[in-house]
Protein backbone atom coordinates (compact mmCIF):
# COMPACT_ATOMS: atom_id res chain seq x y z
CA UNK A 1 0.00 0.00 0.00
CA UNK A 2 1.64 3.39 -0.80
CA UNK A 3 1.88 6.19 1.96
CA UNK A 4 -0.15 8.51 2.34
CA UNK A 5 1.11 12.17 1.53
CA UNK A 6 0.49 15.26 3.72
CA UNK A 7 0.33 18.57 2.65
CA UNK A 8 1.35 21.79 3.88
CA UNK A 9 -0.22 25.26 2.64
CA UNK A 10 -0.65 28.44 3.48
CA UNK A 11 0.43 31.75 2.65
CA UNK A 12 4.49 32.93 2.59
CA UNK A 13 5.97 33.49 5.78
CA UNK A 14 3.38 31.69 7.89
CA UNK A 15 6.40 29.42 9.29
CA UNK A 16 5.72 26.92 6.98
CA UNK A 17 9.09 25.66 5.74
CA UNK A 18 9.92 26.33 9.57
CA UNK A 19 7.57 23.12 10.78
CA UNK A 20 8.80 21.13 7.92
CA UNK A 21 12.31 21.51 9.23
CA UNK A 22 11.19 21.03 12.61
CA UNK A 23 9.25 17.90 11.87
CA UNK A 24 12.20 16.50 9.65
CA UNK A 25 14.76 17.54 11.72
CA UNK A 26 13.29 15.48 14.40
CA UNK A 27 11.87 12.30 12.76
CA UNK A 28 13.90 11.88 9.24
CA UNK A 29 16.87 9.55 8.72
CA UNK A 30 18.42 10.35 5.96
CA UNK A 31 19.99 7.61 3.74
CA UNK A 32 23.33 9.34 3.15
CA UNK A 33 25.36 6.24 2.18
CA UNK A 34 23.49 6.40 -1.79
CA UNK A 35 25.99 8.33 -3.60
CA UNK A 36 24.83 11.01 -6.89
CA UNK A 37 21.26 10.80 -4.96
CA UNK A 38 19.93 14.64 -4.44
CA UNK A 39 18.22 15.23 -1.92
CA UNK A 40 15.32 17.51 -2.08
CA UNK A 41 13.71 19.42 0.96
CA UNK A 42 10.36 19.53 -0.76
CA UNK A 43 9.90 16.16 1.11
CA UNK A 44 10.42 14.26 4.17
CA UNK A 45 9.39 10.83 5.11
CA UNK A 46 7.69 11.27 8.49
CA UNK A 47 7.18 8.15 10.98
CA UNK A 48 5.12 8.56 13.53
CA UNK A 49 3.21 6.12 16.27
CA UNK A 50 3.70 3.37 13.76
CA UNK A 51 2.21 5.54 10.69
CA UNK A 52 4.50 6.58 7.84
CA UNK A 53 3.68 8.94 5.61
CA UNK A 54 5.73 11.74 3.43
CA UNK A 55 5.19 15.26 4.44
CA UNK A 56 5.33 17.66 1.37
CA UNK A 57 5.91 21.78 1.56
CA UNK A 58 4.37 23.31 -1.12
CA UNK A 59 5.58 26.67 0.12
CA UNK A 60 8.14 29.13 -1.95
CA UNK A 61 5.79 31.63 -2.95
CA UNK A 62 7.66 34.82 -4.10
CA UNK A 63 5.58 37.57 -2.34
CA UNK A 64 5.59 40.01 -4.96
CA UNK A 65 2.08 41.58 -4.91
CA UNK A 66 -1.12 40.45 -3.36
CA UNK A 67 -2.56 39.00 -6.61
CA UNK A 68 0.37 37.16 -7.32
CA UNK A 69 0.71 35.85 -3.87
CA UNK A 70 -3.27 34.93 -3.90
CA UNK A 71 -3.25 33.38 -7.73
CA UNK A 72 0.20 31.14 -6.52
CA UNK A 73 -2.17 30.43 -3.02
CA UNK A 74 -4.86 28.93 -5.04
CA UNK A 75 -2.26 26.78 -7.58
CA UNK A 76 -1.08 25.18 -4.79
CA UNK A 77 -3.78 24.24 -2.65
CA UNK A 78 -5.33 23.07 -5.94
CA UNK A 79 -1.81 20.41 -6.44
CA UNK A 80 -2.94 19.73 -2.75
CA UNK A 81 -6.23 18.63 -3.00
CA UNK A 82 -5.42 16.94 -6.07
CA UNK A 83 -2.17 15.04 -4.91
CA UNK A 84 -2.68 15.26 -1.05
CA UNK A 85 -4.22 12.46 1.31
CA UNK A 86 -4.52 15.14 3.94
CA UNK A 87 -3.75 18.68 3.85
CA UNK A 88 -2.94 21.09 6.28
CA UNK A 89 -3.89 24.32 5.99
CA UNK A 90 -1.60 26.67 7.86
CA UNK A 91 -1.88 30.15 8.96
CA UNK A 92 -0.46 32.93 10.84
CA UNK A 93 -2.09 33.50 14.57
CA UNK A 94 0.37 36.65 15.31
CA UNK A 95 -0.92 38.20 11.94
CA UNK A 96 -4.35 36.91 12.38
CA UNK A 97 -7.05 36.06 9.96
CA UNK A 98 -6.54 37.79 6.21
CA UNK A 99 -8.70 37.96 2.93
CA UNK A 100 -6.32 35.35 1.64
CA UNK A 101 -6.92 32.69 4.04
CA UNK A 102 -10.60 33.27 3.26
CA UNK A 103 -9.82 32.69 -0.28
CA UNK A 104 -7.96 29.58 0.07
CA UNK A 105 -10.38 28.17 2.88
CA UNK A 106 -13.40 28.77 0.53
CA UNK A 107 -11.43 26.26 -1.97
CA UNK A 108 -10.23 23.58 0.99
CA UNK A 109 -14.03 23.45 2.02
CA UNK A 110 -15.15 21.67 -1.18
CA UNK A 111 -12.72 19.03 -1.07
CA UNK A 112 -13.52 15.77 0.36
CA UNK A 113 -9.86 15.25 1.37
CA UNK A 114 -9.57 15.76 5.11
CA UNK A 115 -7.95 19.38 5.95
CA UNK A 116 -6.31 20.62 9.37
CA UNK A 117 -6.26 23.73 10.13
CA UNK A 118 -3.09 24.87 12.15
CA UNK A 119 -2.69 28.23 13.64
CA UNK A 120 1.11 28.63 14.27
CA UNK A 121 3.44 31.40 16.57
CA UNK A 122 1.33 30.43 18.86
CA UNK A 123 4.66 30.42 20.95
CA UNK A 124 2.80 30.28 24.59
CA UNK A 125 -0.42 29.58 26.19
CA UNK A 126 -1.51 33.41 26.38
CA UNK A 127 -1.63 33.61 23.00
CA UNK A 128 -4.45 31.03 22.27
CA UNK A 129 -7.12 33.63 22.40
CA UNK A 130 -5.63 34.28 19.05
CA UNK A 131 -7.12 31.35 17.52
CA UNK A 132 -10.66 32.17 17.80
CA UNK A 133 -11.00 34.09 14.37
CA UNK A 134 -10.08 30.98 12.60
CA UNK A 135 -13.32 29.74 13.64
CA UNK A 136 -14.76 31.71 10.49
CA UNK A 137 -12.89 29.81 7.86
CA UNK A 138 -15.52 27.10 8.32
CA UNK A 139 -12.82 24.45 8.65
CA UNK A 140 -13.12 22.86 12.04
CA UNK A 141 -11.38 23.75 15.07
CA UNK A 142 -8.27 24.98 14.44
CA UNK A 143 -5.37 23.67 16.23
CA UNK A 144 -2.87 25.82 18.10
CA UNK A 145 0.81 24.89 17.17
CA UNK A 146 4.65 27.29 17.89
CA UNK A 147 6.52 25.55 15.15
CA UNK A 148 9.67 27.44 16.96
CA UNK A 149 9.07 26.42 19.97
CA UNK A 150 7.91 23.21 19.11
CA UNK A 151 4.18 23.50 20.83
CA UNK A 152 1.70 21.60 19.54
CA UNK A 153 3.14 19.23 17.26
CA UNK A 154 2.69 15.77 19.08
CA UNK A 155 -0.75 16.61 18.98
CA UNK A 156 -1.18 17.68 15.03
CA UNK A 157 0.84 14.22 14.20
CA UNK A 158 -1.76 12.74 15.99
CA UNK A 159 -4.62 14.56 14.31
CA UNK A 160 -2.76 13.99 11.07
CA UNK A 161 -2.41 9.96 11.12
CA UNK A 162 -6.12 9.59 12.71
CA UNK A 163 -7.69 10.51 8.87
CA UNK A 164 -5.41 8.29 6.95
CA UNK A 165 -7.86 6.05 6.27
CA UNK A 166 -7.95 2.49 5.84
CA UNK A 167 -8.73 2.73 2.15
CA UNK A 168 -6.11 5.63 0.93
CA UNK A 169 -4.88 2.65 -0.82
CA UNK A 170 -5.27 1.57 -4.16
CA UNK A 171 -7.87 -0.80 -5.10
CA UNK A 172 -6.45 -1.51 -8.32
CA UNK A 173 -6.18 -5.95 -8.96
CA UNK A 174 -2.71 -7.13 -7.90
CA UNK A 175 -1.91 -7.86 -11.65
CA UNK A 176 -2.61 -4.72 -12.98
CA UNK A 177 0.49 -2.61 -13.11
CA UNK A 178 0.66 0.41 -11.68
CA UNK A 179 3.06 3.25 -14.18
CA UNK A 180 3.62 6.46 -13.22
CA UNK A 181 4.92 8.77 -16.32
CA UNK A 182 7.26 11.37 -15.03
CA UNK A 183 9.41 14.60 -16.39
CA UNK A 184 9.22 18.08 -17.17
CA UNK A 185 6.51 19.82 -18.86
CA UNK A 186 6.84 19.79 -22.60
CA UNK A 187 9.15 16.69 -22.87
CA UNK A 188 6.24 14.94 -24.16
CA UNK A 189 4.09 12.58 -21.37
CA UNK A 190 0.97 13.43 -22.94
CA UNK A 191 2.15 12.30 -26.53
CA UNK A 192 3.17 9.11 -25.42
CA UNK A 193 0.76 8.12 -23.05
CA UNK A 194 -1.89 9.23 -25.97
CA UNK A 195 0.14 7.41 -28.68
CA UNK A 196 0.43 4.06 -26.55
CA UNK A 197 -3.34 4.69 -25.71
CA UNK A 198 -4.23 5.19 -29.35
CA UNK A 199 -1.89 1.62 -30.39
CA UNK A 200 -3.67 -1.21 -31.44
CA UNK A 201 -5.07 -3.51 -29.33
CA UNK A 202 -4.97 -1.39 -26.68
CA UNK A 203 -8.24 -0.35 -24.69
CA UNK A 204 -8.89 2.06 -22.40
CA UNK A 205 -10.66 0.60 -19.50
CA UNK A 206 -13.92 2.71 -18.22
CA UNK A 207 -14.11 2.25 -15.02
CA UNK A 208 -15.76 5.89 -13.23
CA UNK A 209 -16.73 5.96 -9.65
CA UNK A 210 -13.78 6.72 -7.12
CA UNK A 211 -11.59 9.77 -6.71
CA UNK A 212 -8.39 7.73 -7.89
CA UNK A 213 -10.33 6.65 -11.13
CA UNK A 214 -11.11 10.44 -12.41
CA UNK A 215 -7.09 11.00 -12.07
CA UNK A 216 -5.73 7.75 -13.62
CA UNK A 217 -6.29 6.24 -16.77
CA UNK A 218 -6.70 2.38 -16.57
CA UNK A 219 -6.09 0.34 -19.84
CA UNK A 220 -5.24 -3.05 -20.84
CA UNK A 221 -3.37 -4.91 -23.98
CA UNK A 222 -4.70 -8.24 -24.37
CA UNK A 223 -4.90 -10.16 -21.43
CA UNK A 224 -2.45 -7.94 -19.48
CA UNK A 225 -3.64 -5.28 -17.45
CA UNK A 226 -1.88 -1.19 -16.91
CA UNK A 227 -3.02 2.08 -15.47
CA UNK A 228 -1.35 4.85 -15.88
CA UNK A 229 -1.31 7.15 -12.13
CA UNK A 230 -2.41 10.81 -12.26
CA UNK A 231 -2.97 11.29 -15.64
CA UNK A 232 -5.17 14.41 -14.73
CA UNK A 233 -2.70 16.90 -15.23
CA UNK A 234 -0.76 15.23 -17.57
CA UNK A 235 -3.63 14.36 -20.45
CA UNK A 236 -6.40 17.08 -19.81
CA UNK A 237 -4.36 20.15 -21.54
CA UNK A 238 -6.59 22.85 -19.85
CA UNK A 239 -4.24 23.01 -17.14
CA UNK A 240 -3.33 26.60 -16.80
CA UNK A 241 0.38 27.24 -16.49
CA UNK A 242 1.70 24.07 -14.65
CA UNK A 243 4.79 24.77 -15.81
CA UNK A 244 6.18 25.36 -12.25
CA UNK A 245 8.95 23.72 -11.83
CA UNK A 246 7.91 22.90 -7.94
CA UNK A 247 4.56 21.85 -8.84
CA UNK A 248 5.61 19.55 -11.22
CA UNK A 249 8.04 17.88 -8.89
CA UNK A 250 5.21 17.49 -6.10
CA UNK A 251 3.38 15.77 -8.80
CA UNK A 252 5.86 13.40 -9.74
CA UNK A 253 6.43 12.96 -6.44
CA UNK A 254 3.25 11.74 -5.24
CA UNK A 255 2.79 9.79 -8.83
CA UNK A 256 6.01 8.03 -8.06
CA UNK A 257 4.52 6.80 -4.26
CA UNK A 258 1.74 5.59 -5.70
CA UNK A 259 3.47 3.94 -8.79
CA UNK A 260 5.39 0.15 -9.22
CA UNK A 261 6.67 1.42 -12.24
CA UNK A 262 7.72 5.09 -13.68
CA UNK A 263 8.34 6.25 -17.18
CA UNK A 264 11.36 8.97 -16.88
CA UNK A 265 10.57 10.97 -20.00
CA UNK A 266 13.84 13.22 -20.95
CA UNK A 267 13.87 15.31 -23.70
CA UNK A 268 16.17 14.65 -26.45
CA UNK A 269 16.76 17.74 -27.57
CA UNK A 270 17.85 19.16 -23.96
CA UNK A 271 18.76 16.02 -21.65
CA UNK A 272 18.85 14.98 -18.48
CA UNK A 273 18.02 18.14 -16.29
CA UNK A 274 18.36 19.06 -12.91
CA UNK A 275 14.79 18.07 -11.95
CA UNK A 276 15.27 14.57 -13.89
CA UNK A 277 17.81 13.47 -11.84
CA UNK A 278 15.93 14.64 -8.19
CA UNK A 279 12.96 12.97 -9.66
CA UNK A 280 14.61 10.19 -10.83
CA UNK A 281 16.36 10.06 -7.11
CA UNK A 282 13.20 9.53 -5.80
CA UNK A 283 11.99 6.90 -7.64
CA UNK A 284 15.24 4.81 -6.52
CA UNK A 285 14.84 5.46 -3.29
CA UNK A 286 11.40 4.42 -3.17
CA UNK A 287 12.33 1.08 -4.18
CA UNK A 288 10.45 1.39 -7.69
CA UNK A 289 10.83 0.04 -11.09
CA UNK A 290 11.93 1.85 -13.46
CA UNK A 291 12.77 2.92 -17.96
CA UNK A 292 14.30 5.60 -19.23
CA UNK A 293 12.14 6.86 -22.07
CA UNK A 294 14.46 9.23 -24.00
CA UNK A 295 11.25 11.35 -26.39
CA UNK A 296 11.61 13.10 -29.48
CA UNK A 297 14.23 11.10 -30.68
CA UNK A 298 12.95 12.40 -34.20
CA UNK A 299 14.36 15.83 -33.59
CA UNK A 300 17.84 14.77 -33.38
CA UNK A 301 20.48 14.49 -35.48
CA UNK A 302 22.06 11.44 -35.87
CA UNK A 303 25.65 10.21 -36.61
CA UNK A 304 27.02 6.72 -35.88
CA UNK A 305 27.41 6.84 -32.36
CA UNK A 306 25.00 9.48 -31.41
CA UNK A 307 22.70 6.62 -29.36
CA UNK A 308 26.36 5.49 -27.37
CA UNK A 309 26.91 9.07 -26.39
CA UNK A 310 23.48 9.57 -25.22
CA UNK A 311 23.14 6.75 -23.67
CA UNK A 312 26.65 7.81 -21.91
CA UNK A 313 25.38 10.26 -20.87
CA UNK A 314 22.43 9.36 -19.28
CA UNK A 315 24.24 6.70 -17.41
CA UNK A 316 26.70 9.12 -16.14
CA UNK A 317 23.86 11.70 -14.82
CA UNK A 318 21.55 9.12 -13.70
CA UNK A 319 24.59 7.36 -12.05
CA UNK A 320 22.33 5.41 -8.93
CA UNK A 321 20.54 3.60 -11.60
CA UNK A 322 22.52 1.81 -13.94
CA UNK A 323 19.66 -0.96 -14.15
CA UNK A 324 17.16 0.91 -16.12
CA UNK A 325 16.58 0.21 -19.58
CA UNK A 326 16.82 3.21 -21.74
CA UNK A 327 14.56 3.23 -24.80
CA UNK A 328 15.20 6.27 -27.36
CA UNK A 329 11.58 6.78 -28.64
CA UNK A 330 9.41 9.08 -30.89
CA UNK A 331 5.87 10.08 -29.81
CA UNK A 332 5.54 11.99 -32.95
CA UNK A 333 6.61 9.25 -35.66
CA UNK A 334 5.94 6.93 -32.87
CA UNK A 335 9.58 5.01 -33.35
CA UNK A 336 9.90 2.33 -30.57
CA UNK A 337 6.99 3.17 -28.79
CA UNK A 338 5.19 -0.28 -29.03
CA UNK A 339 8.61 -1.35 -26.58
CA UNK A 340 7.64 0.91 -23.74
CA UNK A 341 4.28 -1.57 -22.71
CA UNK A 342 6.74 -4.38 -23.43
CA UNK A 343 9.44 -2.96 -21.12
CA UNK A 344 7.22 -2.10 -18.49
CA UNK A 345 5.72 -5.56 -17.75
CA UNK A 346 9.56 -7.16 -18.42
CA UNK A 347 10.70 -4.62 -15.69
CA UNK A 348 7.64 -5.34 -13.41
CA UNK A 349 8.45 -8.76 -13.57
CA UNK A 350 11.87 -8.60 -12.61
CA UNK A 351 10.51 -6.02 -9.51
CA UNK A 352 8.35 -8.92 -8.02
CA UNK A 353 11.45 -11.21 -9.25
CA UNK A 354 12.24 -13.97 -5.98
CA UNK A 355 15.03 -15.78 -5.91
CA UNK A 356 16.03 -19.72 -3.93
CA UNK A 357 18.13 -18.98 -0.92
CA UNK A 358 19.94 -22.40 -2.20
CA UNK A 359 21.02 -20.93 -5.49
CA UNK A 360 21.87 -17.33 -3.88
CA UNK A 361 23.80 -18.69 -1.97
CA UNK A 362 25.85 -20.85 -3.82
CA UNK A 363 25.86 -17.20 -5.85
CA UNK A 364 27.06 -15.25 -3.09
CA UNK A 365 29.92 -18.79 -1.95
CA UNK A 366 31.49 -18.20 -5.87
CA UNK A 367 31.59 -13.88 -5.81
CA UNK A 368 33.22 -14.30 -2.07
CA UNK A 369 36.25 -17.06 -3.63
CA UNK A 370 36.21 -14.35 -6.45
CA UNK A 371 37.15 -11.08 -4.20
CA UNK A 372 37.83 -11.84 -0.64
CA UNK A 373 35.57 -9.66 1.79
CA UNK A 374 37.11 -6.54 3.26
CA UNK A 375 39.01 -6.92 6.40
CA UNK A 376 39.98 -4.16 9.07
CA UNK A 377 42.74 -4.81 11.54
CA UNK A 378 43.29 -8.27 10.99
CA UNK A 379 39.44 -8.98 11.34
CA UNK A 380 37.98 -10.22 8.02
CA UNK A 381 34.11 -9.54 7.01
CA UNK A 382 32.35 -12.95 7.13
CA UNK A 383 29.41 -13.79 5.05
CA UNK A 384 27.43 -16.85 6.79
CA UNK A 385 24.63 -16.30 4.40
CA UNK A 386 21.80 -14.46 2.87
CA UNK A 387 18.45 -14.83 2.03
CA UNK A 388 15.39 -12.45 -0.34
CA UNK A 389 13.47 -11.26 2.38
CA UNK A 390 11.05 -9.23 -0.38
CA UNK A 391 10.11 -8.36 -3.95
CA UNK A 392 8.75 -5.45 -4.90
CA UNK A 393 11.44 -3.74 -4.81
CA UNK A 394 13.47 -7.00 -3.60
CA UNK A 395 15.39 -6.77 -0.76
CA UNK A 396 18.17 -9.19 0.32
CA UNK A 397 19.62 -9.92 4.40
CA UNK A 398 22.62 -11.29 4.66
CA UNK A 399 24.06 -12.13 8.16
CA UNK A 400 27.43 -11.49 9.10
CA UNK A 401 29.55 -11.40 11.83
CA UNK A 402 30.30 -7.52 12.23
CA UNK A 403 28.61 -4.57 10.18
CA UNK A 404 31.56 -2.39 11.04
CA UNK A 405 33.51 -4.70 8.80
CA UNK A 406 31.03 -4.03 5.56
CA UNK A 407 31.95 -1.75 2.98
CA UNK A 408 29.72 0.27 0.55
CA UNK A 409 32.41 -0.86 -2.71
CA UNK A 410 31.85 -4.24 -1.47
CA UNK A 411 28.08 -4.39 -1.24
CA UNK A 412 28.14 -2.85 -4.95
CA UNK A 413 29.70 -5.66 -5.82
CA UNK A 414 27.77 -8.20 -4.31
CA UNK A 415 24.64 -6.37 -5.85
CA UNK A 416 26.19 -6.90 -9.02
CA UNK A 417 27.10 -10.52 -9.12
CA UNK A 418 23.71 -11.00 -7.87
CA UNK A 419 22.20 -9.25 -11.06
CA UNK A 420 24.73 -10.99 -13.53
CA UNK A 421 23.51 -13.66 -12.24
CA UNK A 422 19.38 -13.12 -11.82
CA UNK A 423 18.69 -10.25 -13.70
CA UNK A 424 16.74 -7.62 -11.78
CA UNK A 425 16.64 -5.21 -14.62
CA UNK A 426 14.68 -2.08 -14.21
CA UNK A 427 14.51 -2.63 -10.62
CA UNK A 428 16.72 -1.11 -7.62
CA UNK A 429 18.09 -4.11 -4.86
CA UNK A 430 18.16 -3.49 -1.33
CA UNK A 431 21.04 -5.45 0.83
CA UNK A 432 20.93 -5.10 4.46
CA UNK A 433 23.43 -6.74 6.93
CA UNK A 434 22.13 -8.59 10.00
CA UNK A 435 24.92 -9.66 12.67
CA UNK A 436 24.59 -13.54 13.65
CA UNK A 437 24.39 -13.92 17.54
CA UNK A 438 23.26 -10.07 17.75
CA UNK A 439 20.44 -9.54 19.69
CA UNK A 440 18.13 -8.52 16.60
N1 LIG B 1 7.09 33.49 16.67
C1 LIG B 1 7.10 32.51 15.80
N2 LIG B 1 7.66 32.71 14.60
C2 LIG B 1 7.67 31.70 13.73
C3 LIG B 1 7.11 30.43 14.02
N3 LIG B 1 7.26 29.63 12.93
C4 LIG B 1 7.90 30.37 12.00
N4 LIG B 1 8.15 31.61 12.47
C5 LIG B 1 8.84 32.70 11.77
O1 LIG B 1 8.08 33.12 10.66
C6 LIG B 1 8.93 33.51 9.57
C7 LIG B 1 8.55 32.74 8.32
O2 LIG B 1 8.78 31.36 8.49
P1 LIG B 1 8.97 30.37 7.29
O3 LIG B 1 9.02 29.02 7.88
O4 LIG B 1 10.06 30.78 6.39
O5 LIG B 1 7.58 30.59 6.52
P2 LIG B 1 7.02 29.90 5.22
O6 LIG B 1 5.57 29.75 5.41
O7 LIG B 1 7.79 28.67 4.92
O8 LIG B 1 7.29 30.94 4.11
P3 LIG B 1 7.51 30.70 2.54
O9 LIG B 1 8.70 29.80 2.38
O10 LIG B 1 7.76 32.09 2.03
O11 LIG B 1 6.25 30.11 2.02
C8 LIG B 1 10.34 33.23 10.03
O12 LIG B 1 10.90 34.41 10.47
C9 LIG B 1 10.17 32.27 11.19
O13 LIG B 1 11.19 32.34 12.14
C10 LIG B 1 6.55 30.25 15.33
O14 LIG B 1 6.05 29.18 15.69
N5 LIG B 1 6.56 31.31 16.15
N1 LIG C 1 9.62 16.39 -32.41
C1 LIG C 1 8.89 15.83 -31.47
N2 LIG C 1 8.05 16.59 -30.73
C2 LIG C 1 7.31 16.00 -29.77
C3 LIG C 1 7.39 14.61 -29.53
N3 LIG C 1 6.56 14.32 -28.50
C4 LIG C 1 5.98 15.48 -28.12
N4 LIG C 1 6.43 16.50 -28.89
C5 LIG C 1 6.02 17.91 -28.80
O1 LIG C 1 6.44 18.43 -27.56
C6 LIG C 1 5.47 19.32 -27.02
C7 LIG C 1 5.05 18.90 -25.64
O2 LIG C 1 4.41 17.64 -25.68
P1 LIG C 1 3.39 17.18 -24.55
O3 LIG C 1 3.03 15.78 -24.86
O4 LIG C 1 2.33 18.16 -24.39
O5 LIG C 1 4.36 17.25 -23.29
P2 LIG C 1 4.02 17.01 -21.74
O6 LIG C 1 5.24 16.45 -21.15
O7 LIG C 1 2.78 16.23 -21.60
O8 LIG C 1 3.84 18.49 -21.26
P3 LIG C 1 3.11 19.06 -19.93
O9 LIG C 1 1.67 18.72 -20.02
O10 LIG C 1 3.39 20.53 -20.02
O11 LIG C 1 3.79 18.43 -18.76
C8 LIG C 1 4.33 19.34 -28.03
O12 LIG C 1 4.48 20.45 -28.85
C9 LIG C 1 4.51 18.06 -28.83
O13 LIG C 1 4.01 18.15 -30.12
C10 LIG C 1 8.29 13.83 -30.33
O14 LIG C 1 8.44 12.61 -30.21
N5 LIG C 1 9.00 14.50 -31.28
Amino acid sequence: MPKPVVAVVGRPNVGKSTFFNKIAGKRISIVEDQPGVTRDRIYTEVEWLNNQFTLIDTGGIEPKSDDIILSQMKRQAQVAIETADVIIFMVDGKEGLTASDQDVANMLRKTNKPVILVVNKIDAQHFTGNIYDFYQLGLGDPLAISSVNGLGLGDLLDEIVDRFSDDSGDDYEEDRIKVAVIGKPNVGKSSIINTILGEERVIVSDIAGTTRDAIDTPFTQGEDKYVFIDTAGIRRKSRINENVEKYSVIRSLTAIERAEVCLIVIDATEGVTEQDTKVAGYAHEQGKASIIVVNKWDAIEKETNTMNTYTKEIRNELSYMPYAPILFVSAKTKQRIPQILETIKFVSNQHALRVQTGVLNDIIGEAILLNQPPSDKGRRLKIYYGTQVAVRPPRFVFFINDRELTHFSYTRYLENKIRDAFGFEGTPIFIEYREKGGDE
